[in-house]
């Protein structure tokens, strides 16, 4: 056990655990309180650093702003082809039999749930929408908490009901920084990290590359992604907080999340919808870069990058599929020329697609439209889906899922859950993975690399890399 206590008011009820289609049935009825934080109140404090030595944590974090939360007042599962869909029902329900209270209005602000979602509709993983009891956002225009509490049965539903008790936000800011400020160092590590084997080991990965490419080159699919896992323990038990403060720090430009024990930091945005604006970052064409090189080592591996047929072959074929894939869905997109992505461990191949979403299609109907993209599983997408099951020899869970946050009328930002790792128990083992676009021409030992240099972001947080690659400051 990692000895943080999970987060729990005292007083508050079991959290309420509910499956989608139940709820989207017969809605629970919550009570969101959000207030602003006077200019000033984190006291210096970045938002991870509100989650240090804790667990059961949620965390959206991008170069020091989104959100984090802490507890859980509702979870709403589900599994199967229908998981998306169930989910966007259910939490459109629970608005809608809900009472709030946001003078805000701002992205993030307002009854949120948080969500992450298995990459397969065959995974035996549970997809999630969470509410925590607590969450502190912050953006550029200033911080707020928003509280999730039971409602009290009788009110009213929708936002004129009677509002339940909510604790008072002050103190609780308080209480959050107190115990941050008085949480152990999270610098150095006592023990060495233990790294097993996960499903496959390196040459039967090998292998898999192998047999991938031949059932490519006999015409079965043009692009396929596999990936692998490792398991790690690290050398002393790390709160789930404690590991995102790290990540937040060494990869600012990801995503640093946490939901239910998936977390990372993603350098990739699946969808972001705000005033119907749509924004999709597409990765795919990688080069892998040591912390340590020099800015004449990056730029030559850049220009290597950017002239490899075969990594653009790899780009073009994810970004069509992306910009298909939102055509029937935005009254226009347009998708500039690619970019260079530079991040501390690799390098990216990057398009950014943006678009304006016709109708009243929310972030999770998108999600589940777009999802899973060339760029984690493969062209064309049914078949690449079946070798993936044949040949990689386990369950993703929710590695390579969406993982993000809904707003109270649909608007959210989502990832692909990349660079990450899934934690069963507080504190103990976690499984680490990395995956990679495999073309007819791939090279297995080049993949195998490019995974490892995707699995670093995580290793490093959980204590298993020489510091000297770990990009930690
Ligand atoms: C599959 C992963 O990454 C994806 C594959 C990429 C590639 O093959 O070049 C690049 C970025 C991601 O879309 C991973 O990080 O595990």
């Amino acid at each position: 056990m990692s000895g943080a206590a999970p987060f729990r008011r005292p007083g508050t009820p079991r959290p309420l655990t509910l499956a989608a289609a139940e709820a989207a049935a017969r809605p629970p009825r919550l009570s969101f309180l959000t207030t602003a934080l006077p200019p000033g109140a984190l006291d210096g404090a970045e938002l991870l650093d509100l989650l240090t030595g804790r667990d059961d944590v949620v965390s959206w974090v991008h170069e020091g702003r989104g959100l984090v939360g802490l507890g859980r007042a509702l979870v709403l599962g589900a599994r199967g082809a229908g998981r998306i869909e169930e989910l966007r029902r259910a939490w459109r329900a629970t608005v809608y039999a809900s009472w709030w209270r946001d003078p805000l209005v701002r992205p993030g602000t307002g009854p949120v749930a948080v969500g992450t979602i298995a990459f397969s509709d065959r995974s035996a993983a549970e997809s999630v929408l969470l509410v925590p009891e607590v969450i502190v956002g912050a953006d550029e225009s200033g911080a707020w908490m928003t509280t999730a509490v039971r409602a009290p049965v009788g009110g009213a539903p929708g936002a004129g009901g009677a509002p339940a008790e909510h604790p008072d936000h002050g103190a609780l800011l308080a209480e959050l920084l107190e115990t941050a400020s008085a949480a152990p160092e999270a610098g150095a590590d006592r023990g060495r990290a233990l790294v097993e084997l996960g499903a496959l080991d390196e040459a039967d990965w090998r292998a898999a590359v192998d047999v991938t490419r031949e059932r490519m080159r006999a015409g079965e699919a043009r692009k396929v992604v596999l990936a692998r896992d490792v398991l790690v323990t690290p050398g002393q038990a790390l709160p789930t907080g404690t590991i995102l403060g790290r990540l937040g720090r060494a990869y600012p430009s990801c995503w640093t999340f946490a939901v239910d024990g998936m977390l990372g930091a993603s350098p990739e945005m699946l969808l972001r919808l705000a005033g119907r604006r749509l924004t999709s970052r597409v990765l795919a064409g990688t080069a892998r870069r040591h912390p340590s090189d020099t800015p004449s080592r990056t730029a030559e591996l850049a220009a290597w990058l950017e002239g490899s047929e075969k990594n653009n072959r790899e780009h073009a074929l994810a970004r069509a599929s992306a910009i298909e894939a939102l055509m029937p869905l935005c009254s226009v997109v347009e998708a500039p020329e690619r970019f260079l992505l530079e991040l501390p461990n690799v390098l990216h191949l990057a398009s950014d697609i943006t678009g304006v979403v016709a109708g009243d299609t929310g972030a999770l109907s998108l999600v589940g439209a777009l999802h899973p993209t060339a760029a984690v599983c493969g062209t064309p997408r049914g078949a690449a889906g079946r070798i993936i099951e044949e040949v990689e020899g386990m369950d993703r869970g929710r590695y390579a899922g969406p993982v993000g946050w809904v707003d109270w009328h649909g608007e959210g930002e989502w990832c692909i859950a990349l660079r990450s790792g899934s934690i069963a128990a507080p504190g103990g083992p976690v499984r680490v993975f990395g995956g990679g676009g495999i073309m007819p021409d791939s090279d297995p030992d080049d993949e195998l690399a490019e995974t490892r240099a995707k699995m670093r972001p995580m290793l490093g947080a959980l204590g298993a890399l020489p510091i000297a690659e770990t990009g930690r400051k």
